[in-house]
C-alpha cells in the first residue's frame, strides 16, 4: 500500500464569533506523510487539530474557506473536497440508532459511489469478515442502544475499515471509555492496522496513549498552532510496561509534556495514564 499525504503551508482563520475579525488557528503548518503508520497528533485544546484532520479527509465547514492558504496533497494532487481515500472515526461513534451493527458497517456500501466501486458479494465478504476482526460477530443483528460504549466504538471502527481506506483519520476516537475499555481498544487498533496497514492520523489529549500506539509523534503549539515537535518511536508494538518506564520512554513523555505545558501553562485536558 502506498500513499503520501502533504500538508504544505497550511493557515487556517475562522471568523471571531462577534464577526469582528479572524482569529488565526493555524500558522504555517507542514507535514508529510509518506508511509503507512500511527502517526499520534497532540497539541493544547483549541490549536487545530480537528481542523487540520478535516482538510486531510477534505471535510470543509459550511461558509468557511479552508484551508485560508496552503494545501494538502494527496500523492501529489490537491484535495480540495470530499474524497474517498479517507475515512474518519471520531469520538462520538456517530451509529445510526435505527440500523443493526451489520447495517451500520454495510452502510457506507449504500453509497453510489461505493455501490458501483465494490460488488455486493465482496461488501458483503468484508462487512462479515470486519465485524468478526472487531469481536461482533455475534453482536450483529444488535441496536446501537443494545451496546456499550466500547462496543459501539467497535462498530464505528469496522465501518471506517470496511472501506479499505488508504488514510484513517481518527480524532480521539477513545477517549470517552474508560481506561481497561481504552486499553482493549488500542490493542485492537494495532491488529486490526497490522492486519490491514493504512496511513492514521490519531489526535489525542493523552501522552501515554501516544506513546502506546505511535511510530511518530507530532506536538502541536498552542493558538496559532505551528509544528513544535515531531519524533518517531522505532520500539514494537505491543510495547510492555517496562519499555514504559524506560529512560527512553520518559524523556519522550516529558519532551511533549514540556510543550504542552508550555503552551497552556496550568490547564488543558492533558492527561497522562499509568
Ligand atoms: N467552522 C468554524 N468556525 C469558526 N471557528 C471554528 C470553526 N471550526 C473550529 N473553529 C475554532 O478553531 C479553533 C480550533 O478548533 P479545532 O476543533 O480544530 O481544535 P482542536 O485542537 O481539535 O481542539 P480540541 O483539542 O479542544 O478538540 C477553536 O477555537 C474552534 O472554536
Amino acid at each position: 500500500m502506498s500513499i503520501s499525504v502533504e500538508i504544505k503551508d497550511i493557515v487556517q482563520e475562522y471568523p471571531k464569533p462577534d464577526g469582528k475579525g479572524v482569529t488565526r488557528v493555524c500558522d504555517k503548518i507542514s507535514l508529510a506523510f509518506d508511509e503507512p503508520g500511527i502517526n499520534m497528533l497532540l497539541g493544547p485544546s483549541g490549536c487545530g487539530k480537528s481542523t487540520i484532520l478535516r482538510m486531510m479527509g477534505g471535510v470543509r465547514p459550511i461558509g468557511v474557506p479552508t484551508p485560508t492558504s496552503g494545501t494538502v496533497l494527496i500523492d501529489g494532487k490537491p484535495c480540495d473536497g470530499a474524497h474517498d481515500d479517507a475515512a474518519m472515526v471520531f469520538q462520538r461513534y456517530s451509529n445510526r440508532p435505527d440500523l443493526t451493527v451489520r447495517e451500520n458497517v454495510a452502510f457506507p456500501f449504500r453509497m453510489k459511489l461505493w455501490k458501483k466501486k465494490v460488488p455486493k458479494a465482496e461488501s458483503e465478504k468484508r462487512i462479515t469478515d470486519i465485524l468478526a476482526a472487531v469481536g461482533l460477530a455475534d453482536k450483529h443483528d444488535l441496536l446501537p442502544a443494545q451496546l456499550s460504549g466500547g462496543q459501539n466504538q467497535r462498530v464505528a471502527l469496522a465501518r471506517a475499515l470496511v472501506l479499505r481506506p488508504r488514510i484513517l483519520l481518527m480524532d480521539e476516537p477513545f477517549s470517552a471509555l474508560d481506561a481497561q475499555i481504552r486499553q482493549e481498544m488500542q490493542a485492537l487498533l494495532v491488529k486490526l492496522y497490522e492486519m490491514q496497514p493504512c496511513l492514521i492520523v490519531f489526535v489525542t489529549h493523552d501522552v501515554t496513549e501516544a506513546l502506546t500506539l505511535g511510530d511518530r509523534v507530532i506536538t502541536l503549539s498552542t493558538q496559532p498552532a505551528r509544528v513544535a515537535d515531531d519524533f518517531r518511536i522505532t520500539e514494537p508494538r505491543p510495547r510492555s510496561a517496562i519499555w514504559a518506564r524506560s529512560t527512553e520512554a520518559v524523556k519522550m513523555e516529558e519532551r511533549i509534556l514540556n510543550i504542552l505545558h508550555a503552551a497552556n501553562p496550568g490547564r488543558g485536558e492533558l492527561t497522562v495514564t499509568v
